[in-house]
């Protein structure tokens, strides 16, 4: 098995250390790799990685989700509803995914008041019902709920903890819920000081994208004050399809990228295929709807496939986000000395796309990095 694993390794990454000086991939390393691979039984044990309690409860009865075919049209049950909650909610952070959130807050009912760095991109809420205050101090110190959903995790910091950061406006009876994906000491960093106010932390970063966040279709990875989790249930499930309770701060975080390394390294292997298919002169079209009804179909395939072919990349996950979160995974197994080698390689080449100015186009973008370096070599 060792042998089959480095023949492999070395067919995957030698080539990608030819075209990239910033990849470099030796024997040795291919090696360790490889033994690090066949040694470690544990890639096919149960991981160590523990979520208990693990506690999933989805709605019902479901709308469609983002990527269903389903046609139906029970949306309605999230309409005019503010849920059980009936304090007032604060949302910092209204960039891609935090708009639509706040907006179904408020298309729902609620009560929901509004900060961004940039105030400009308050004024549609504003206009939907929305309060505005002008720091998150005074959005935390005017709600009951405030949730955040910022960049990453030095945004996280400073809107949770820096000057006029939600931390000054917080107290008993409060509750703040970090819906940003960051890292588990970013998210400890933050539970420590709200909760060192007397109120109630939880972290709730979400998979799903730009649309899911539009239809309300988000799955939270929830971890920290089961009480608040309680609490906010009802919003949480204005916003999404389905919640997570995964016990103790940090968990939460964990998942959400343990997905995305995944999701990560999905994206880079389809573009390669989608190039290589291209390059022998098989329509890559074709392909795309090949892999759909395969056993490795995936929404995330069939949505971004048509417009990667097109070389169209219209932003619903930022590709800069996407190499924070492979960042970030990538320190996470570092904490418990596990490799993760396919990930190492991904995040080398979404490097690579973020030094091509691609940063703010769809992570799906990263396939241009795999096409220009294409283009060098022949
Ligand atoms: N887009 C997606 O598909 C998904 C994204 N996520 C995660 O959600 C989070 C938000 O993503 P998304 O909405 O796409 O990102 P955007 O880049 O669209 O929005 C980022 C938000 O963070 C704010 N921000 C950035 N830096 C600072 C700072 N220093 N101080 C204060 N505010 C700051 C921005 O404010 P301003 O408007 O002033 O720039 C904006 O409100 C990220 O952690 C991302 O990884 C999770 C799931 C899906
Ligand atoms: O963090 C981004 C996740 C995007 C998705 O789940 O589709």
């Amino acid at each position: 098995m060792a042998s089959v694993c480095i023949h492999n390794l070395h067919r995957l990454l030698l080539p990608l250390s030819d075209n990239y000086s910033s990849l470099r991939f030796t024997d040795s390393s291919i090696l360790s790799m490889a033994m690090a691979l066949t040694s470690s039984s544990s890639i096919f044990r149960c991981p160590r990685f523990h979520v208990s309690p693990l506690r999933r409860t989805p709605r019902s009865p479901r709308p469609p989700s983002f990527f269903s075919t389903i046609a139906s049209s029970q949306t309605s049950e999230k309409a005019g509803k503010g849920g059980e909650f009936t304090g007032r909610v604060g949302f910092l952070g209204l960039g891609i995914m935090g708009s639509p959130m706040a907006l179904n807050l408020l298309k729902a009912g609620c009560d929901v008041t509004v900060w961004n760095r940039t105030k400009s991109k308050c004024d549609h809420l504003i206009d939907a019902g929305a309060r505005y205050e002008p720091s998150p101090a005074d959005v935390a110190a005017s709600c009951n709920v405030t949730f955040a959903m910022l960049a990453d995790p030095e945004s996280a910091i400073d809107v949770a903890c820096g000057t006029n950061g939600a931390v000054k406006g917080m107290g008993p009876g409060k509750g703040y819920v970090d819906v940003s994906t960051v890292d588990g000491t970013t998210s400890k960093l933050i539970s420590k000081q709200i909760k060192d106010t007397g109120a109630l932390f939880l972290e709730a970063p979400v998979s799903g994208s730009k649309k899911p966040a539009e239809d309300g279709q988000l799955i939270f990875l929830t971890a920290g004050d089961e009480s608040l989790f309680q609490t906010v249930a009802s919003l949480l499930d204005i916003m999404g399809k389905s919640k997570f309770y995964l016990g103790e701060v940090g968990n939460g975080a964990a998942m959400k990228l343990v997905v995305n390394m995944i999701m990560g390294s999905m994206m880079a292997s389809f573009s390669e295929g989608i190039l290589l298919s291209e390059k022998v002169g098989v329509d890559p079209n074709v392909l795309v709807e090949v892999v759909s009804q395969g056993a490795i179909s995936a929404p995330m395939f069939a949505v971004k496939g048509p417009s990667m072919v097109k070389a169209s990349y219209p932003t619903a996950f930022p590709l800069k986000h996407q190499q924070k979160d492979l960042r970030l995974a990538l320190r996470l197994a570092e904490s418990v000395s596990q490799p993760i080698p396919i990930a190492a390689a991904t995040n080398e080449l979404y490097k690579v796309a973020k030094s091509y100015g691609l940063s703010d186009l769809d992570f799906s973008a990263v396939i241009e990095a795999l096409r220009a370096k294409l283009k060098q070599s022949e």
